[in-house]
């Protein structure tokens, strides 16, 4: 697992290390690292652009320049606020030979030093005027300038960046929102900063949780999912849901509803009944994708509440559960929850999500002691007990009707499987995105494609060496 600090976080834990060590020494090791990262995307062409802002972040800019012209490139720098500027770092510069320019014209590389972590908003209008004629690739100085570093929320103009060359440790802003290529330098921050605000799934960590069959597992051992979602007008959020399921884990998917027969055709392993109270035993249970929110509807989520194993609410169960708070009264509070909102399912639970989904996510799995995954482009997993996992999709082809139900039969597998609720989330939403990736291929699919390409999104993910 990666773990992200916050910028309050890094600030306090550098301001301890630089008590300690001469001063401008940090500032010349990140900015070092800066230029050996930009000689590298430079590839040997040998113009250099910086746009340089007020505080540090320009600061490192500048003495990033002074190394690159050390190097024999040639750089020219553009001072956002003169007065301002880093005055070590621009003196330095200076004596290297760097020119202060008006504006940046035929570089081949621009790099980002407006504002770092203390940046918050968009762009100031002077500098997005620069960052809007830039024909170069930016290498953005701690994170891209206008996206905010704590919550990656961009409100207006923002640089994009090929590559971030970052500082210390990752900051939330490197897993939430797009970087580009992030590359981490070496501060010695590590015996300062305790424990992380986030963490980032990796690829080893979802292949080592996910569950399979040992030698001695059979169909009941591995923990069976139930479904309990579709209705005569939404069938196919059942199939979805349930194929999931069938494709997650091995072991035995039962499903419960008005969609029987379609889901039956389409998965004949999984066992169909047309009534929850005739479902059988399971070990977790997915409610609400295309359930409805009738009385009906509002009987099955009570019996799935009242079940006493973990489950999995989508969709129409977290309406359900917004507009009649007295549903709540059938939960067993001792039985994991995992509720996973788009933003407007969310806001029927909590009012708008805001800026900063992390700090939405952590509210609601608050309020309601449940796991919540808030999804979208980057889906986040808050826990009630405060920890966070952030997922970033690479690409949106994810959003397409349909995809949401797959997501929690994912989860409903894993949680059937005695994965920690958490976890489960957090597994099922990289696999997801994965086999979204693989599905589409750098064309639209519909949920059904995705679905189909979870068997291989689980093979991308499970060590090499496992059978
Ligand atoms: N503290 C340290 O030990 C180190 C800090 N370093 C650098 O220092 C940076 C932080 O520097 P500072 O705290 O001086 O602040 P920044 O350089 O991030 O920001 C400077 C000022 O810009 C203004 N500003 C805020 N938002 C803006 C926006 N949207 N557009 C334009 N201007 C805006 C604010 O007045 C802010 O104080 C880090 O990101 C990193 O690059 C590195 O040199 C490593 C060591
Ligand atoms: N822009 C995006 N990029 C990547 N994934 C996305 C994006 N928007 C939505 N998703 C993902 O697609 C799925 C959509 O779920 P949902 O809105 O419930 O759809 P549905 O109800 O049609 O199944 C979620 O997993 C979400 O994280
Ligand atoms: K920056």
């Amino acid at each position: 697992m990666r773990g992200l600090w916050t910028t309050a976080r890094v600030k306090a834990a550098e301001d301890r290390v630089m008590a300690r060590v001469p001063a401008g020494s940090l500032m010349r090791r990140a900015a070092f690292g800066v230029a050996t990262v930009a000689l590298e995307v430079l590839a040997g062409r040998r113009r250099v652009g910086l746009l340089v802002g007020a505080g540090n972040n320009g600061g490192d800019a500048l003495w990033a320049g002074y190394y690159l012209r050390r190097r024999g490139v040639s750089v020219a720098a553009v001072l956002l606020d003169p007065p301002r500027a880093h005055a070590e770092g621009l003196a330095a510069f200076r004596r290297a030979g760097g020119r202060v320019v008006e504006r940046l014209v035929d570089v081949d590389l621009v790099i980002d030093g407006i504002v770092g972590l203390s940046g918050r908003g968009p762009l100031r209008p002077a500098a997005a005027e620069h960052v809007a004629h830039l024909d170069a690739p930016v290498l953005a100085v701690d994170s891209p300038s206008g996206v905010d570093p704590d919550t990656g929320a961009v409100d207006g103009p923002a640089v994009r960046a090929a590559v971030t060359v970052t500082f210390g440790c990752l900051k939330p802003v490197h897993a939430l929102a797009d970087c580009g290529d992030v590359r981490l330098v070496d501060l010695g921050l590590g015996a300062e900063l305790a424990g992380p605000d986030l963490l980032e799934l990796e690829v080893s960590d979802v292949g080592a949780a996910w569950p399979v069959p040992g030698p001695t597992d059979d169909k009941y051992t591995q923990g069976v999912t139930g479904i309990a979602a579709g209705s005569a007008t939404y069938p196919g959020a059942a199939v979805l849901a349930t194929g999931a399921a069938v494709l997650a884990t091995s072991g035995m998917v039962r499903y419960a509803g008005a969609a029987a027969e379609h889901v039956r055709s389409r998965w004949p392993e999984a066992i169909c009944t047309g009534s929850i109270t005739d479902a059988g035993r399971v070990q977790a249970w997915v409610v609400g994708p295309g359930l409805g929110t009738g009385l009906g509807a509002e009987g099955v989520l009570r019996a799935v509440l009242e079940a006493g194993v973990p489950v999995c609410a989508d969709a129409d169960a977290i309406t359900m559960l917004a507009n009649n708070p007295d549903l709540w009264d059938a939960r067993d509070p001792d039985t994991p929850l995992v509720l996973t909102p788009h933003d407007r399912e969310y806001e029927r639970l909590a009012g708008k999500v805001g800026d900063d989904r992390v700090a939405a996510a952590r509210r609601v799995a608050e309020k309601f002691d449940a796991v919540v995954l808030l999804k979208g482009h980057a889906t986040v997993v808050a826990g009630p007990d405060g920890r966070v996992l952030v997922n970033r999709a690479r690409t949106s082809w994810a959003a397409t009707a349909g995809s949401g139900d797959v997501l929690s039969g994912l989860i409903g597998a894993l949680l059937a499987a005695g994965v920690d609720p958490l976890l489960a989330a957090g597994c099922a939403a990289r696999v997801h995105v994965l086999a979204a990736e693989l599905a589409a291929d750098g064309a639209p699919i519909p949920a059904s494609s995705l679905l189909a390409s979870v068997p291989d999104a689980i093979r991308a993910v499970r060590p090499l060496s496992s059978p």
